[in-house]
């Protein structure tokens, strides 16, 4: 391998302790901590574990920790119930609505009845628009903390490349918008686009968030380039046991690339550690508070 491994490990823990002093901070200065709230709405093994995940780190950064469990028959008009008291509740800073949702609700009606102050996934319209439209937003964990690790990797992203493969509302659009702030010029590629290796070959950064396991391969890669791996794939060994890919061929492409993050160890820690970044930022805001630079 030539490439150097982005430890996203690291630049997690080392997030989740500014987090964890800055939220000592705000106590004081508040006289409560800062709360996330969780929603868990069904039985899916795989979310079960992320919310558990983010439960553990909230209590470990120090923030408040409010958990709500909904069986998987859950009506979307009691989960409307659920947020708007969530929304009304002055010890919550941070709403977490886990993804995905049960069939029978609309998760985008969900994401819409979220308080956009207390919107910590950054999914609602109005957070939307206001990174689109550059003002203060809270802005997607994943894109941002892909953000975070290529800013510790590169420093100043202007004028480099970055191609974005991916479109989706969660990560593709919010991490362009992210990179043209950061003056990088930013294509946004996806499964239709044309000759997508020839496009991709063209970057200094790539950030791969197709959902497609190992698609992303070296021969797509400008030797030298930053490559962020945004894909969580599970995926079947002959040992019928199983294993964890991202959406970039990593053994491949670790010889061409720069740089580059392995999965898992990459940017899904950073997810979680943006989480709690993002739910200290709603409780400065929500208080009248400056919201700590470093954050
Ligand atoms: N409301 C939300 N729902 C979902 C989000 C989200 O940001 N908000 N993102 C994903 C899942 N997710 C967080 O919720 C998440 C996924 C993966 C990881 C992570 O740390 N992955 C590890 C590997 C874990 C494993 O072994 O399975 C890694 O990449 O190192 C964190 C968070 C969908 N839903």
């Amino acid at each position: 391998m030539t490439a150097r491994l982005i430890d996203g490990k690291a630049a997690a823990l080392s997030l989740r302790e500014q987090v964890r002093v800055a939220a000592g901070t705000f106590a004081q200065a508040a006289g409560r901590r800062p709360g996330l709230a969780t929603v868990l709405v069904g039985e899916d093994p795989a979310s079960a574990v992320y919310v558990r995940s983010k439960i553990k780190a909230t209590g470990e950064a120090g923030l408040e920790s409010f958990h709500h469990k909904l069986d998987d028959a859950t009506s979307e008009e009691d989960l409307l119930s659920l947020v708007a008291d969530l929304n009304a509740d002055e010890r919550v800073d941070g709403i977490l609505v886990q993804l995905p949702l049960p069939t029978q609700i609309d998760a985008a009606k969900v994401i819409d009845a979220i308080s956009p102050d207390k919107d910590v996934d950054g999914f609602h319209a109005l957070n939307a628009g206001r990174l689109a439209t550059g003002l203060d937003a809270l802005v997607p964990c994943t894109p941002l903390g892909c953000l975070k690790l290529l800013r510790a990797e590169l420093g100043d992203l202007s004028g480099k490349n970055a191609v974005v493969i991916g479109r989706s509302n969660i990560v593709g659009k919010p991490m362009a918008m992210l990179l043209i702030g950061e003056s990088a010029t930013v294509t946004v590629a996806h499964s239709r686009t044309a000759d997508l290796p020839g496009v991709v070959r063209q970057a200094d950064i790539v950030v791969a968030a197709v959902g497609r396991p190992e698609m992303v391969k070296a021969d797509w890669i400008k030797p030298g380039a930053t490559v962020i791996d945004v894909g969580i794939n599970r995926v079947l060994t002959d040992d019928g046991k199983g294993r964890l890919v991202g959406d970039v061929a990593f053994s491949e492409v670790s010889q061409v690339a720069g740089a580059i993050t392995p999965v898992p160890g990459g940017v899904g820690p950073m997810t979680i550690a943006c989480l709690l970044r993002n739910t200290l930022v709603a409780a400065h805001r929500r208080a009248g508070l400056t919201v700590p630079q470093e954050l």
